[in-house]
């Protein structure tokens, strides 16, 4: 490991990661560095292998190939210490509808092994901090699509995480309750300088939220920088090339799409939405 006396640690370090399904390479030797403090994006077309990496990092898929360090901690060879220091919301629904809110965020925090005589406390902060006090004592069940959002960030948040994961978090949401849910974490950050790993298909959010992005394609990393750096980067490249479109700066989107190129138009991104647009119906009904 080595000695980081000045600047920001590394929160998240991935070298040369792989991990294949069969014959799929899911993440095929991913270098990736997220620095303490910092929102950073992890962007690429459905399939890019980005659930893979972070189930890899949060100790929930073995490290079969490479290393993985969480605030340099083996994650092959550490899990509890790694698991210790992450708050994680996954894609499918974390929350038992059947528990009230406040029931919810209480069972993280014994899993998490929030000591009993704080328990109470922190997980009424917790609530608070996603702004889900007056709900607190109602089923999840009575709980609006962006409510449940809320309420599992609560339940990540409610370890106090030096690094929180988050996997789609805003996906399905209508704009009031995904900017809710961003305002929450960025409220959270501010207070705790806590590092945030986040996997979004809205390049709107990541444009606006994200410090940094990695657009990773077929289980690595093709471009990464600051929004405004991948942005003026393309645009400087299409009129070396002759190809930039008039006055028209080009967008996160247009990144993306430059970086992903054919694998956008497949199939999978039908399968996508209906699978997005099916979990977020069984998660508001
Ligand atoms: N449990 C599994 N069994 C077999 N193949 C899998 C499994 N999970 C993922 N894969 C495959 O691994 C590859 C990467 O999938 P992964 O879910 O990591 O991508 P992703 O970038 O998170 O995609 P999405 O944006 O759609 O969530 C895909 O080809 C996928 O079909």
């Amino acid at each position: 490991m080595t000695a980081n006396v000045e600047g920001p640690a590394e929160a998240v370090s991935c070298a040369q990661l792989s991990y294949s399904f069969g014959a799929t390479n899911a993440v095929d030797g991913l270098d990736l560095s997220v620095v303490e403090g910092e929102t950073f994006g992890l962007l690429g077309p459905n399939g890019a292998g980005k659930t893979t990496a972070i189930r890899c990092i949060t100790t929930l898929l073995p490290v079969p190939a490479g290393t993985v360090r969480v605030f340099g901690h083996d994650a092959a060879g550490e899990q509890m210490a790694v698991r210790r220091m992450l708050g994680y919301v996954p894609q499918q629904l974390s929350a038992d509808a059947g528990l009230t809110g406040r029931e919810n965020v209480a069972l993280f925090a014994r899993v998490f092994d929030v000591p009993r005589r704080e328990r109470a406390e922190r997980v009424g902060q917790a609530l608070a901090a996603v702004d889900l006090e007056d709900a607190a004592d109602r089923l999840a069940s009575t709980y609006s699509g962006g409510m449940v959002r809320r309420l599992e960030l609560a339940q990540a948040l409610v370890s106090a995480p030096r690094l929180l994961i988050l996997d789609e978090p805003t996906i399905g949401l209508d704009p009031i309750a995904r900017t809710g849910v961003w305002d929450h974490i960025n409220a959270v950050r501010a207070a705790t300088g806590m590092t945030v790993l986040v996997t979004t298909h809205y390049m709107d959010e990541a444009d606006q939220y994200c410090d940094r992005v990695g657009l990773m394609h077929r289980g690595r990393i093709r471009a990464l920088g600051t929004p405004a750096e991948l942005r003026r980067g393309l645009g400087e490249r299409r009129r070396a090339e002759g190809t930039a479109a008039s006055g028209a700066l080009p967008t996160l989107e247009d990144v993306f799409r430059d970086v992903a190129g054919s694998g956008l138009d497949d199939k999978s991104g039908d399968f996508r939405d209906v699978r997005s647009t099916r979990r977020t119906a069984h998660r508001v009904g």
